[in-house]
């Protein structure tokens, strides 16, 4: 074993690093042009890169080349670690005596910034949590494209919800909070979030307000809303340490902060994005599935990051509803306008992530050169957003700056098709900078006198097929071929020998050659200047190019609204706060968008809180109950998000909650049954349904014996119904038959079924919902036709035929042959729902 002692000098400054990195970081640290690692880090990072570990001196070593280094950060990473990277701090050709090095960043599954590591229309956060009293401050920042936000979330539910919809990557939140839910168990949250306890004294409000304002040079927050939300505050002071300190990031990207409530919103908790799969299928090769998948025809990453946003998360304010539904109208009123404003929006990358990155200084001059082109269509979309009558767009307008002074300065200075390298030249227009085209000039005449030597050496000694050639160890030289050697004249000094040829050199040659090569250092070092020179100058444009960005997501959103409501022939809602809902001819948006051999079927549905409040339907396997009642959830969602919606007529009573219980997907990773899952979500709607909820169920009881489920159902149902605190509108899809005598007694209880049309032993799906409870459950018939052995659709129907007609056995069980009927007497077993 090496000690501390033995250790080289190089050895003690990797040593001196390592010590004060946080734990589970592996240190990349940068020799010439390797990124080397040593000792643990070695025998850990090796197989996870997938790269040989060797030994040096005894130290376990593996290293990588340092232009490859980036892609093995993501298998570090995967492998639950964090990565430091130690660069040169100087240039090694000029250091006297060791070259300095030291940490520059320390990259975390949160603060991820390379392209293959980040989703074009997805966010990717990193969270810091505050714990309140009993509430919960929360600050998020997605680095590579500096959008920072704080909020406050009531409760621990709303904090599961709140990350369920950000799915961060990464959380940070103080150490003793950390250690008393690692003792008590965490709450709800995904399950893929990597957790850092920081520590404590980091969330102190007083020291993260001061930060915040420094870091902003602002005196007061107050201008970001952060008045009344003093852990927010916290959790947004450390998490900005957290990334700037800890983590060595630069932040000078960031330049605004935002807040917002998270109970303003309409609230979509994990298992409702999953059921009503909003954004991710809950099959995943079922793509397009998804809601997301039909709305979105965004054109550029930040339309696409944002109408995620607005899918996940739905107004309830009714004026902003209507805001973004008149934008949406007074697109699709004007297709000419719309086309136009998306075929600019065709040439704007992603504004955001560009000047995260000409900030950081990641940037080339190719995305320079995409700044400019996506700037440029500003004063267009200006220019055809002046047609605009919707409030909404006319802001949007208002907030585009576009930059000619930065745009022209752009044009000037780089060339049309710059090289990916941005320290090897080729990337500065002639004309920008004297210097440098008085350089290029020498280099290109050195370089002309050289061609027109090649002529003038073949003439003066008569060798045809003498060469002037360049390679970068001997620079230019002359070259003739064996069978002509005698040819050589006496001034030529020979270089070098190779199979066929003699090479040779002449003073005059080498004179030109050093101008040559003099000039083409300086320009190609001082294009590089120049090119930093720029970013600069860019940087200071970083808020106004923000800016843009967000209106652009904006209006980018709002026409893909349009768009795809033209394209399926969507309608206005109309929004309102009574809690109604009534829609006429509604049709499921994915299954209606997707191009099948049977046309949807459209259906209405009316319900209202007050009086024709809870909807039970029924009808046989396969009719098309779940998706009538996926489809009410989701043109609610889609008019709460702005947008038209596939139906005739609609008018939409805002909710405050979509509640679903469905039971497609259970969760058999979190160790808990399906029935247990299934009475987990039940009891988390009764708990929380208000009046302004929508509640979708989809069977409920199915997970255990009949009689249980069944009286589940029926006690879920009559609760829903009889207590005012959670009176929601409900639909409720049940193979439960007698769950439609519920509508005897209960005033607000209306029954409807999927018609069938019957032919003999065939049945036809009609699809249509129509009013009254179904007489038969068809079960058996779905069976057939799903291909069940004859024998066993027989003896089904002969055990049916028993039920049906209530025969038991003495013990009060059913008989599950035809035998004498016989009603069970005095059985305290027996269910009282027969008896009704
Ligand atoms: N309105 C409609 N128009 C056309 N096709 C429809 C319609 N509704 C449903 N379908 C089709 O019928 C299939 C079955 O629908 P669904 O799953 O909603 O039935 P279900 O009654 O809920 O069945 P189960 O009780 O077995 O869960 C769907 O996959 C869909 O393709």
């Amino acid at each position: 074993m090496t000690t501390p002692n033995e250790l080289t000098p190089a050895m003690r400054q990797y040593m001196q690093a390592k010590k004060d990195l946080p734990e589970k970081t592996i240190l990349l640290f940068r020799m010439g042009d390797f990124y080397e690692l040593f000792f643990e880090d070695a025998k850990t990072a090796a197989p996870l890169m997938d790269i040989v570990l060797t030994a040096r001196a005894g130290v376990p070593m593996c290293g990588v080349p340092y232009h490859a280094m980036r892609g093995y950060i993501a298998k570090i990473l995967d492998g639950g670690y964090k990565v430091a990277i130690a660069e040169q701090l100087e240039d090694p050709k000029l250091a006297k005596g060791l070259v300095k090095r030291d940490i520059t960043e320390i990259i975390t599954p949160g603060t991820v910034l390379e392209d293959n590591l980040l989703h074009a229309s997805q966010s990717h956060f990193i969270v810091s949590v505050m714990p309140g009293k009993e509430r919960f401050g929360v600050a998020m920042l997605d680095l590579s494209t500096g959008d920072f936000r704080v909020s406050e979330a009531a409760n621990a539910s709303a904090l599961e919800t709140e990350l369920h919809r950000l799915k961060p990557a990464e959380c940070i939140t103080p150490d003793s909070n950390l250690n008393s839910w690692r003792q008590q168990g965490f709450p709800d949250f995904p399950a893929s979030i990597s957790w850092t306890g920081v520590d404590d004294w980091h969330f102190d409000q007083q020291m993260a307000y001061d930060s915040l304002c420094r870091h902003f040079a602002v005196a007061s927050l107050d201008g970001f809303g952060c008045r009344a939300l003093p852990l927010a505050v916290a959790a947004a002071g450390a998490l900005l340490h957290y990334v700037t300190n800890n983590l060595r990031r630069d932040a000078s990207h960031i330049t605004s902060m935002s807040s917002y409530q998270t109970d303003d919103g309409m609230i979509l908790d994990r298992i409702s994005q999953r059921n009503l799969e909003l954004v991710e299928p809950i099959f995943a090769d079922n793509k397009g599935n998804t809601l997301l998948s039909v709305l979105d025809e965004t054109i550029t990453p930040m339309g696409a990051r944002l109408l995620r946003e607005w899918l996940l998360r739905p107004l309830r304010d009714r004026l902003a509803i209507n805001d973004r539904l008149d934008a949406v109208e007074n697109l699709s009123q004007a297709p000419m306008f719309l086309a136009e404003m998306r075929e600019l929006l065709g040439t704007v990358r992603d504004l955001e992530r560009l000047i995260t990155r000409i900030n950081l200084g990641s940037a080339n001059a190719r995305d320079l050169q995409s700044l400019r082109y996506s700037l440029e269509q500003l004063p267009g979309l200006q220019a055809v957003l002046a047609e605009a009558t919707a409030p909404l767009l006319i802001g949007q307008r208002q907030a585009l700056t576009a930059l000619p002074e930065l745009t022209d300065l752009i044009a000037r200075a780089i060339v049309d098709e710059p090289p990916l390298a941005i320290k090897e030249g080729g990337i500065i227009r002639e004309g920008y900078n004297d210097e440098l085209d008085v350089l290029r000039r020498a280099s290109s005449e050195g370089k002309d006198w050289i061609a027109s030597y090649q002529a003038k050496e073949q003439e003066r000694t008569g060798i045809k097929s003498l060469k002037v050639r360049f390679n970068k160890v001997f620079g230019y030289f002359i070259e003739v071929t064996k069978t002509n050697l005698d040819m050589v004249p006496a001034d030529y000094m020979r270089k070098q020998t190779i199979v066929n040829a003699e090479r040779y050199i002449t003073p005059e040659l080498k004179e030109i050659e050093d101008k040559v090569l003099g000039a083409d250092e300086k320009s190609t070092a001082l294009e590089y200047e120049l090119f930093q020179d720029l970013r600069v100058k860019i940087c200071a444009y970083t808020s106004a190019i923000q800016r843009n960005a967000r209106a652009l997501a904006v209006i980018d959103c709002l026409a893909s609204l349009a768009e795809v409501a033209g394209r399926h022939q969507y309608i206005r809602p109309e929004v309102c706060d009574e809690p109604v809902l009534d829609i006429r001819d509604g049709r499921h948006p994915v299954l209606d968008a997707r191009l099948t051999e049977e046309p949807f079927v459209p259906n209405d549905v009316h319900l209202d809180a007050r009086r024709d409040q809870l909807a039970i339907i029924t009808g046989p396997n396969m009719a098309g109950k779940s998706t009538y009642i996926r489809q009410v959830a989701l043109l609610t969602l889609m008019a709460q998000i702005g947008s038209f919606i596939p139906a005739s007529k609609a008018l939409i009573g805002i909710t405050d909650r979509i509640f679903t219980r469905v039971g497609a997907a259970d969760d058999i990773s979190r160790g808990q049954s399906t029935f247990m899952v299934e009475m987990v979500e039940t009891a988390n709607i009764l708990n929380h349904a208000t009046p302004a909820s929508l509640i979708i169920l989809d069977e409920i009881g199915r997970g255990t014996s009949t009689f249980d489920g069944l009286s589940l159902a029926w006690a879920v149902a009559e609760y829903l119904h009889d207590t005012p605190a959670v009176k929601a509108r409900t639909l409720f899809a049940t193979h439960y038959h007698e769950l439609t005598d519920l509508a005897v007694t209960k005033t607000g209880v209306r029954n409807y079924n999927v018609l069938i049309t019957e032919q003999g032993e065939r049945i036809s799906f009609m699809r249509k919902i129509v009013p009254g409870a179904a007489d038969k459950s068809y079960g058996i018939h779905v069976a057939r036709l799903a291909g069940l052995p004859r024998d066993v659709i027989r003896r089904a129907g002969e055990v049916l035929a028993n039920l049906e007609n209530n025969e038991y056995e003495e013990e009060g069980k059913p008989k599950l042959a035809q035998s004498k009927r016989k009603k069970p007497k005095d059985n305290p077993d027996q269910p009282l729902l027969f008896n009704l």
